[in-house]
């Protein structure tokens, strides 16, 4: 076994969350190794695809306040790597305009004065046509949100941290961490030393935790990315301004539905159910549960006349889920040389740049930029006891 130099940190996973976090050390000087089990890029995790959602809808006033700062490091990231990363296109909110959800989502863009527009019903098919909004429903729009190029911000970002200096090497799977004053973490074949560790394994993290004597009550689900065929094609283009759309409640099913304009694949618009069944990581092809994709086709037949109400392409992403839904970012309780960024449960891609800035100050010991109490691990106190 050999034996390889120091590093500064160690990132393992070079997901969006890790890919940024390495390139924020790097930014600091930081010798930094990102590692990564598959080869890049790859489709077997959480952030591959082309495209997410970008937005500052939000319940929670913290995630709407941190995404005025992800919005200029998108930004930053498009001017530094000379690439287009956003696109805005908006984004329609759809719900019951007495349900809580609705109201909670429109309180929190009017408090923080997020530009957004209310569509009343009687003008709601002027401006969105081909889409028929529910009996009862409210609709507004947040002007600000809009789509992001997912595979290509992946590649700049890592990109910009080699340039920097950084070392990626992909192709190794992690099978062990020693906790200490220098941590140990062993690949097949080799063995890399650093004072600090970030974990932002997605999906694979409680295995990776299981190494360091730590579990997370995370829920790893298979989500069906399901693709629908215009009628007509290029009318919920993204070329004619037709905005991603979030719809928080409706009578096909329990949970959101959201959609992104067609882009990626000519014709075809990416419609997807926010939650699906649960699997274990290696295991994702196996799960075949397509009860998601049964509410979506009920769900587009009322709503969206212009589709063709059958998929015509499903693809396969995974959710790593919280049971609040909101993220782990903390140091580990007893070795806090080491940092986890886990738990973004299907809506963590567009804080990618602020995740990597907050775990990158965690793990120089620096105050965090923000109020991290919502993403701390004792609030799983029961989850603690057992495993330390
Ligand atoms: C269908 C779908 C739609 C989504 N829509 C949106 C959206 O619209 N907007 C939004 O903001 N977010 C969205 N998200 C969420 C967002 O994509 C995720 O929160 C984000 O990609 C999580 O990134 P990650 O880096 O934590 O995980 P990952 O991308 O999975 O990265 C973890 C990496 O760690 C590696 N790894 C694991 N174990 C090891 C090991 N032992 N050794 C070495 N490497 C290892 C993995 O191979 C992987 O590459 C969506 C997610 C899905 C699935
Ligand atoms: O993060 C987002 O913006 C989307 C919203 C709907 C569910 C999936 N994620």
């Amino acid at each position: 076994m050999s034996t390889e130099g120091d590093y500064d940190c160690i990132v393992i996973g070079a997901g969006v969350q890790g890919s940024f976090t390495a390139y924020q050390l790097a930014k600091k000087k930081q010798r930094t190794l990102l590692l990564e089990q598959f080869v890049l890029p790859h489709t077997r995790g959480s952030s591959h695809g082309q495209t997410r959602i970008i937005r500052k809808a939000y319940d929670q006033d913290y995630y709407t306040v941190m995404m005025e700062e992800c919005y200029r490091l998108w930004a930053q990231l498009e001017e530094e790597a000379s690439v287009k990363l956003v696109r805005q296109t908006g984004l329609l909110v759809m719900g019951p305009e007495n349900s809580l959800q609705y109201q909670v989502v429109k309180n929190t863009l009017q408090k923080n004065r997020v530009p957004m527009v209310i569509l009343p019903p009687e003008e709601f098919s002027k401006h969105i046509p081909n889409v028929n909004l529910s009996e009862g429903d409210g609709a507004l729009v947040d002007t600000t949100a809009g789509v992001l190029f997912a595979d290509r911000a992946l590649r700049a970002v890592q990109g910009q941290f080699l340039k920097l200096g950084g070392i990626i090497k992909d192709g190794q799977k992690v099978s062990d961490i020693k906790p200490g004053a220098l941590v140990t973490v062993m690949v097949s074949g080799g063995v890399y030393r650093a004072k600090n560790l970030v974990l932002t394994a997605g999906s694979w993290t409680n295995g990776m935790l299981s190494y360091i004597g730590l579990q997370l009550p995370l829920k790893v689900l298979k989500i069906n990315v399901c693709y629908w065929k215009e009628k007509v094609p290029g009318s919920y283009n993204v070329q004619q301004r037709f905005p991603a759309f979030l719809q928080v409640e409706c009578p096909e099913g329990k949970h959101h539905i959201y959609g992104l304009p067609s882009n990626e694949y000519p014709g075809l618009m990416k419609v997807c159910y926010h939650t699906g069944s649960e699997t274990h990581p290696d295991m994702r092809d196996r799960q075949s549960d397509r009860s998601d994709i049964d509410i979506l086709k009920r769900y587009l037949t009322r709503c969206f006349p212009g589709l063709d109400p059958e998929p015509a392409v499903v693809e396969s992403c995974m959710y790593t889920v919280t049971p609040d839904e909101d993220f782990v970012l903390d140091c580990h309780p007893i070795h806090n040389n080491i940092v986890i960024g886990a738990g973004f449960s299907g809506h963590g891609f567009k804080f990618g740049p602020l995740i990597g800035k907050l775990l990158c100050e965690l793990s120089l010991g620096e105050v965090p930029s923000y109020d991290l109490s919502p993403f701390r691990i004792r609030r799983f106190p029961e989850h603690l006891k057992p495993s330390l």
